[in-house]
């Protein structure tokens, strides 16, 4: 088996940061892995160089506005219904997707986890998934789901696409190599990678994080595509710039060896067995392509003389509804930055939101909760439920003095979203669950005694 990526050919496992990318966010790119392999001038010639098969891969309707209407030519060793034989059933149990209704008996409430343990088992990027919230209905092609993926195992002959939604894969322990139909990207903590609808790709552990593995968190969006948030009166700079989103180069293998392609598709897996990889794409050229970014290029903008900002703010990717300003999901971050206001109570407000939240760690403190979530834990504050700093965040932001001060070496995030998010029962049966969350906020007194000044 051949791994080809030009010009860096035969990037091996173990060589992080040897791949190859192309700037840009939604660009018409165009990568060959062998010269020529591209047709140049038109798309589907009588008969393509080196006895490629031509095929178009459609994210958006082909009849889409122009802004929004994304689809890939590919330059393949064989058309993909060789891809897809006779489908059988496929067991992923802890893999939901929405509609996914009344799966457990917790009572509602503010919820936080520690992190989700690793298997015993050998367990891949697939078979690793576990849910632990759903919202909305992937049938309607509405809504997201929140996953971890905790996995100690490469997939090598097994490859998979998700027809439900794209898949914002977030690491936060752990490096991926993420080989796909277009190509191969390297993903580390503190970078998040994009597989589009429909797309083939597999994934291996490049460099092994927690417990010899890797475990981070996954927004498979069923709505429409992520997209950059509009800047308004900020201008043309700043957040994220398109620049700094990373699209592979041409890569494939050719490789005549039986292989599984796994399916997700209305929540259902299916599998087939191929005689061949099915990541044969040699060349291709279009804007419906995967991606990467690194979060640390991610230049914030905030308040710089009084006031906690809203954290959409902070929006890297927002998948849009019809609704102006309602998301299907936004994914936000909590970068590091500083932190200069006057006169201002600084973490996050007390506050209940008709979006609903699903936060993560990938590394450091989150500046309204210092102790009990960490790196690789997870809460969710539904929707319209109350939330915000602990009591011991209240107080030390209460009574601390305002200088200028960095929030450094840390990044949380948040998948957001307009429709409540359904507990999984993985999720409410969860050993790391934590009983006692709500006890966070029990500190919280009475200050008021009819004095402006309150008790202290
Ligand atoms: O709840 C949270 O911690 C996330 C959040 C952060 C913030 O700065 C303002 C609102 C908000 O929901
Ligand atoms: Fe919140």
């Amino acid at each position: 088996m051949t791994d080809h990526n030009e010009p860096t050919k035969n990037a091996e496992k173990g060589g992080a940061n040897d791949l190859r990318y192309m700037p840009g966010f939604g660009n018409d790119f165009e990568t060959e892995s062998l010269p020529g392999a591209l047709p140049q001038g038109q798309n589907s010639p009588q008969k393509c160089a080196y006895g490629l098969y031509a095929e178009q891969l459609s994210g958006s309707p082909f009849t889409a506005p122009r802004g929004t209407n994304e689809r890939s030519w590919l330059y393949r060793i064989r058309p993909s219904v060789k891809h897809n034989g006779r489908f059988a059933a496929l067991d992923r149990p802890f893999w939901k997707t929405a509609p996914c209704l009344n799966d457990h008996s917790l009572a509602l409430g503010q919820l936080r986890w520690d992190p989700v343990p690793m298997p015993k088992d050998a367990v891949d990027f697939i078979s690793g998934m576990r849910t632990v919230t759903t919202a909305g209905d992937a049938m309607t092609q509405t809504g997201m789901a929140s996953h971890v993926y905790v996995c100690n195992t490469d997939m090598v002959d097994d490859y998979f696409f998700n027809a439900d939604g794209e898949l914002l894969i977030v690491p936060e322990s752990g490096t991926l190599r993420i080989f796909t139909e277009l190509g191969m990207m390297d993903v580390a903590p503190l970078e998040i990678a994009l597989i589009p609808r429909g797309m083939l790709f597999k994934v291996s552990i490049l460099e092994a994080g927690i417990d010899g593995g890797a475990r981070g968190y996954v927004c498979e969006n069923y709505g429409a595509k992520f997209t950059l948030p509009e800047r308004g009166p900020i201008g043309a700079n700043c957040l994220a710039n398109p620049r700094d989103f990373k699209t592979p180069v041409a890569a494939y293998e050719d490789k005549e060896t039986p292989c599984r392609v796994l399916v997700k598709w209305c929540g259902q897996f299916h599998v087939t067995e191929i005689g061949h990889s099915p990541l044969d794409v040699v060349a291709w050229h279009g804007n419906y392509t995967p991606f990467k970014y690194d979060l640390r290029t991610f230049s914030p903008v905030g308040a710089i003389l009084f006031d906690h900002p809203d954290p959409s703010i902070f929006t890297v990717l927002t998948a849009p509804t019809d609704e102006a300003g309602t998301a299907n999901v936004d994914f936000v971050i909590f970068p590091p930055r500083w932190m200069v206001a006057e006169n201002t109570f600084r973490p996050p407000w007390y506050h209940r939101n008709i979006m609903s939240e699903f936060m993560g760690l990938i590394c450091g403190q989150y500046d309204a909760k210092e102790e009990g979530f960490v790196p690789g834990g997870m809460s969710l504050h539904n929707m319209m439920l109350a939330h915000g700093p602990d009591a011991y965040g209240f107080d030390k932001a209460s009574n601390a003095e305002l200088g200028p001060q960095k929030l450094d070496g840390t990044m949380a995030f948040m998948f957001e979203t307009r429709y409540p998010q359904q507990l999984t029962k993985f999720a409410a049966e969860l050993e790391t669950l934590q009983d006692d969350y709500l006890d966070c906020w029990s500190g919280l007194e009475r200050k008021f005694d009819g004095t402006p000044e309150g008790r202290p």
